[in-house]
């Protein structure tokens, strides 16, 4: 087992287990993710990738009868001690699913809803938020003259950037992604691949994937999961060309998975 400890995290993540009823999903797993990386969660169906995303925002705590044993560090502070306010933690790690979900209301209402819903009431401001967020999102340009259309009407890779944009909007430090193009067709899919690459300037990016090549193209880091454990972690390019470890080649040439 290869676990990797680094200074400039702003997740850490110390002998975490986790636990559905009696099922123990993920088994002590340790990890940092560093500032402004994308880091990548790969490896088979049910191996624990999304139970991770969703640990890291506290996802799981809707789901009865799980329980989180270890330490998970947000920028330094415990997000499981009983005080972390949880709307702020939310906000600050936001999550961007599988399929894109936009409310079925006008463009600029999915992307102004969060800062709404946070206090912000004056017009110009949320105006500029929802322009910069969509700005960020690359989906201005496509989407300027129609704010007040509905989210509805707009492709499925739109929506996606869309619900990107959403997440933006309330500023968070970081985003995580469960799967965020497999909804998406080829072209979309590039398109969100190149947003990802610009978002690191300003944000950490987790993302959950089963595509490897995928990893290969967005992440810096990546970490391998098997059976709830990580096997390795490594920078994305070593672990796809020179892996630590034989689980790590097996899965990557496709013995298994
Ligand atoms: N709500 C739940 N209740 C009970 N068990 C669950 C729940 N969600 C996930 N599990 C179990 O936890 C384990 C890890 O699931 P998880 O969804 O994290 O895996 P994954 O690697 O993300 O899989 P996939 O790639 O198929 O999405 C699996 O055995 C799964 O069946």
């Amino acid at each position: 087992m290869t676990n990797q400890k680094e200074s400039n995290a702003i997740i850490e993540i110390e002998d975490l287990d986790f636990y559905y009823n009696q099922t123990k999903a993920l088994k002590n797993v340790s990890l940092d993710i560093n500032k402004n990386e994308v880091f990548a969660f790969i490896g088979p169906s049910g191996c624990g990738k999304t139970t991770l995303l969703r640990v890291l925002n506290r996802m799981n705590d809707l789901i009865p009868k799980t329980r989180v044993v270890g330490k998970v560090q947000i920028e330094g502070h415990d997000i499981y001690d009983p005080n972390v306010d949880v709307v702020q933690l939310r906000k600050s790690v936001g999550t961007v699913f599988q399929k894109p979900n936009p409310f079925p209301i006008s463009i600029f209402d999915n992307v102004a809803y969060g800062p709404k819903a946070h206090g912000i009431k004056n017009k110009k401001e949320l105006m500029e938020i929802v322009e910069e967020s969509l700005r960020q999102a690359a989906l201005w340009d496509e989407v300027k003259d129609r704010l007040n259309d509905s989210a509805t009407g707009l492709s499925g890779g739109q929506q996606q950037r869309l619900c990107i944009a959403r997440v933006m909007a309330v500023k968070p430090e970081i985003i995580l992604m469960d799967e965020p193009t497999s909804a998406l067709d080829p072209i979309a899919t590039l398109k969100v691949e190149e947003l990802i690459n610009e978002l690191k300037q300003n944000y950490t990016v987790v993302i959950v994937t089963h595509n490897m090549e995928q990893a290969a193209r967005v992440s810096d880091k990546t970490a391998l999961f098997l059976n709830g454990s990580i096997i390795e972690t490594n920078e994305t390019n070593q672990l796809f060309t020179n892996p630590k470890e034989q689980e790590t080649e097996d899965y990557i040439t496709g013995k298994f998975g």
